[in-house]
């Protein structure tokens, strides 16, 4: 594996007496694109949430190049973008002005904001209020400000829910160039395609627990033409998985 950049390091997290997450050890390396998949209710956004630092693990520990949320929160911040799976908009802000704010927060400027607005395609809507915006214009918003302090990792939580073909592609260019260049990226997608196509890596949550971490080309060669639907199927003991359906 590439340098180490997240570990996950005996994690367990509960909502009240419910466990959620379980003893998960997981190690990602710079630079590297990884899908987390899995079922509704598997755990992917929870696991994404207590790594942007949104939550805390009930135990265990997560640390980002080293640094621990608790011990420097700044500095772990930092080294995040964190696209969340959504995203309640303030009404009548634009999206210029959605994003501008955003940008001093991370101590950034409009034109850091403008250039990331024309990035995601959204130049010209750019004084239009988000809340009127579609799903998919709303996402490359939400993606957009995950990009703006260029951040060593990239969270995306179910990133091309409501994109469009065009859209689709673009985004995953947009991530491929990320990893290429050294960003590490961690989404969760229930389109198996997508996590095919963009990752190197996929992890496979089941129950709050790692049930599959592997290479998508072994995972490829080892499940043949089906590829991730048949995991799916067999992992999740679906009746008829690798003939989708037919
Ligand atoms: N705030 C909360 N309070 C109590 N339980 C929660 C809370 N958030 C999530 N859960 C529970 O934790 C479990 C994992 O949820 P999570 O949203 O992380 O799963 P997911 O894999 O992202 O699911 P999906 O694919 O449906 O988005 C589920 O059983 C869910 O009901």
């Amino acid at each position: 594996m590439a340098e180490e950049l997240v570990r996950f390091n005996s994690v367990h997290k509960a909502y009240k007496n419910k466990t959620v997450i379980e003893a998960m050890n997981l190690n990602i390396g710079r630079g590297s694109a990884v899908a987390l998949c899995g079922g509704n209710g598997a755990g992917k956004s929870t696991l994404l949430r207590m790594l942007a630092g949104i939550m805390l693990p009930t135990s265990g520990s997560i640390t980002v190049d080293g640094i621990l949320w608790k011990e420097n929160r700044k500095a772990y911040a930092e080294k995040i973008g964190y696209m969340p799976d959504d995203y309640r908009f303030s009404s009548g802000l634009t999206a210029m002005e959605t994003m501008t704010f955003w940008a001093k927060l991370r101590g950034l400027g409009k034109e850091r904001a403008a250039e990331v607005l024309t990035f995601v395609g959204l130049s010209d809507t750019g004084k239009k209020p988000v809340t009127s915006f579609s799903k998919g214009m709303r996402q490359r918003v939400l993606f957009g400000q995950a990009l703006l302090a260029k951040p060593p990792l990239i969270l995306m939580d179910e990133p091309t829910n409501g994109l469009d073909p065009y859209w689709m592609e673009t985004f995953v260019s947009l991530v491929r160039g990320a990893a290429a260049s050294g960003s590490t990226v961690l989404f969760s997608t229930h389109q198996l395609p997508i996590a095919e196509t963009l990752a190197d890596r996929i992890v496979f949550l089941k129950d709050g627990g790692i049930v599959l971490d592997g290479n998508t080309a072994d995972i490829r060669s080892a499940y043949g033409s089906d590829g991730l639907h048949k995991v799916f199927g067999e992992l999740f003991g679906l009746a008829g998985s690798g003939n989708h359906g037919q």
